[in-house]
């Protein structure tokens, strides 16, 4: 690159970017003289520069288009390799080929069906790793090579197969201690759901000291294409115990899939937790979402006691291990806009159902088939596995749950952490508004207040919730 930048047109010293921009876009380089007509040549040098610079990947208008076969491919016959580039045996004769895997924009995005099926150019290049197969089976069929693992996919009622792919996941320490955040998109919606996974024995890099089955993503671990490198695996969170500039092991399908594991742990939790701006960001005391969302993850977070086999010896402790399987699905599906004028109607005297409706909404809007295939990805649930144990009190999550096939172990409920606290006798603050800094939010504390109590009242008696009401 210093003898690209020396040979600067006019010898004039650049300040680095600039010349750095003025040795890719130099007429000679590295083609003849003049070949390209600079911006408005069909092959413009400049954009192939930044693809040269920043792999295939350059933005999201050209993810899976490929400078052929210099790019993707430097090894394939006829490939430009760069770096042995001398400025006299360049061979002029050589064209760049432009190929795009894209299909064409129509099919990508037919007009109008934005939220039928998310088949957008975001997706494109993962549609070869995913294979439609029945729900709850691992199918083995490949379309694009042998090494992309099997697809997540559970059948709908539509007969559409609904499809899941983690695109990301990342280490984020909380109060309750470190979780992995995993962001999927799917072939439904345009939303981006997200899992939680508390699973902090995946941080060590001693697989032995791995003592239950590690809570990995399928599409995750997948290898995405031929063509993709460690580094873009590691970057989109493909990798095994803790990521640093010193530790980075890239993840393989199934690298961490066949520990021996204790026996006698119990399934993991999980929650499938709606989006509720109001209470899970400014710490709104009109629900419990924000605290639910809390006491979910500390709930996962806590030591797992396994009970020993022999009397004399002492329980056994494991870290704890669960999800959150987070939808954005916020006011119960019916959006955030339609749930601040609902709480307007609450205000004039309506409740939560009864707001919905007079909005023209249904009192639940919410469909559960993205959850289920996102823990299918997982592969928690499935109706040969262990099941889960799912913490919710609300009766139509767990019917809708186990239609769409979830094998629920068991019915793990959310107890409001104010009326909890009032039958173990612990004083709080009633009806005074006042509340602890945070409380409502991850790693807050309970909260009581008129608005809550009439919300939850509302869930017990109009929408059934299972919970005991508080005197
Ligand atoms: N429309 C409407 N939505 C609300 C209101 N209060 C909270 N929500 C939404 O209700 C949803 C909370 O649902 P979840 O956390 O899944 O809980 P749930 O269905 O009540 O059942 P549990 O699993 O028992 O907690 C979120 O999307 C909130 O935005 C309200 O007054 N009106």
């Amino acid at each position: 690159m210093t003898s690209l930048l020396a040979r600067t047109p006019d010898g004039l010293h650049l300040d680095p970017d600039v010349a750095l921009l003025e040795a890719l876009t130099f007429p000679t380089f590295p083609v003849k003289k003049d070949s390209f007509r600079r911006r408005y040549s069909e092959l413009d040098p400049l954009l192939l520069a930044a693809a040269v610079a920043s792999g295939p990947n350059v933005t999201r208008n050209h993810y899976a288009h490929d400078f052929h076969p210099g790019v993707a491919l430097p090894k394939a016959e006829g490939a430009w390799d760069r770096s042995k580039w001398d400025g006299e045996r360049v061979n002029h004769t050589k064209k760049f080929v432009y190929t795009s895997r894209q299909a064409p924009r129509s099919v990508r995005a037919p007009e109008g069906k934005e939220n039928e099926g998310l088949d957008s150019d975001l997706t494109r290049p993962l549609e070869s790793a995913l294979v439609n197969i029945p729900t709850g089976k691992r199918g083995q069929t490949l379309t694009h090579t042998s090494a992309i693992p099997s697809p997540l996919v559970t059948q709908q009622s539509s007969n559409t197969p609904t499809k899941v792919t983690c695109m990301a996941r990342t280490r984020v320490p909380t109060p309750h201690g470190t979780v992995f955040l995993h962001l999927y998109h799917n072939n439904r919606d345009s939303k981006e759901h997200l899992a939680i996974v508390v699973d902090p024995a995946q941080l060590s890099h001693d697989v032995s000291s791995i003592s239950a089955p590690p809570i990995r993503s399928s599409s995750l671990d997948a290898v995405w294409s031929d063509s993709e490198t460690e580094s873009e695996r590691l970057t989109r969170g493909a990798y095994v115990g803790r990521l640093s500039p010193t530790s980075h092991i890239a993840s393989s399908p199934g690298s961490l899939g066949n520990l021996r594991t204790v026996d006698a742990i119990p399934p993991p939790l999980v929650r499938i937790h709606s989006e509720c701006f109001t209470g899970e960001t400014i710490g709104s005391m009109r629900c419990d979402c924000g605290e639910q969302l809390d006491e979910a993850i500390r709930l996962m977070s806590q030591p797992i006691s396994i009970p020993s086999t022999r009397h004399s010896e002492s329980p056994t402790h494991i870290p704890g291990r669960g999800v959150v399987i987070y939808m954005r699905q916020e006011g119960r599906g019916i959006g955030l806009l339609s749930k601040i004028r609902a709480y307007n109607l609450q205000d004039l005297g309506h409740d939560t159902v009864t707001a919905n409706l007079m909005l023209g909404h249904g009192a639940d809007e919410r469909g559960y088939e993205v959850a289920i295939a996102i823990l299918q990805d997982l592969d928690l649930g499935s109706s040969t596995g262990e099941g889960v144990r799912l913490l919710t009190n609300n009766p139509d999550k767990v019917r809708a749950m186990e239609k769409e096939g979830l094998k629920i172990a068991e019915r793990v409920p959310m107890i409001p952490r104010s009326w909890k606290k009032k039958d173990e006798g612990e004083g709080i603050a009633i009806d005074t508004g006042e509340r602890k800094v945070g409380a409502t939010m991850v790693g807050g504390d309970a909260v009581h207040g008129e608005d809550l109590e009439k919300y939850l009242r509302t869930k017990v008696l109009r929408m059934g919730h299972m919970l005991q009401l508080n005197p």
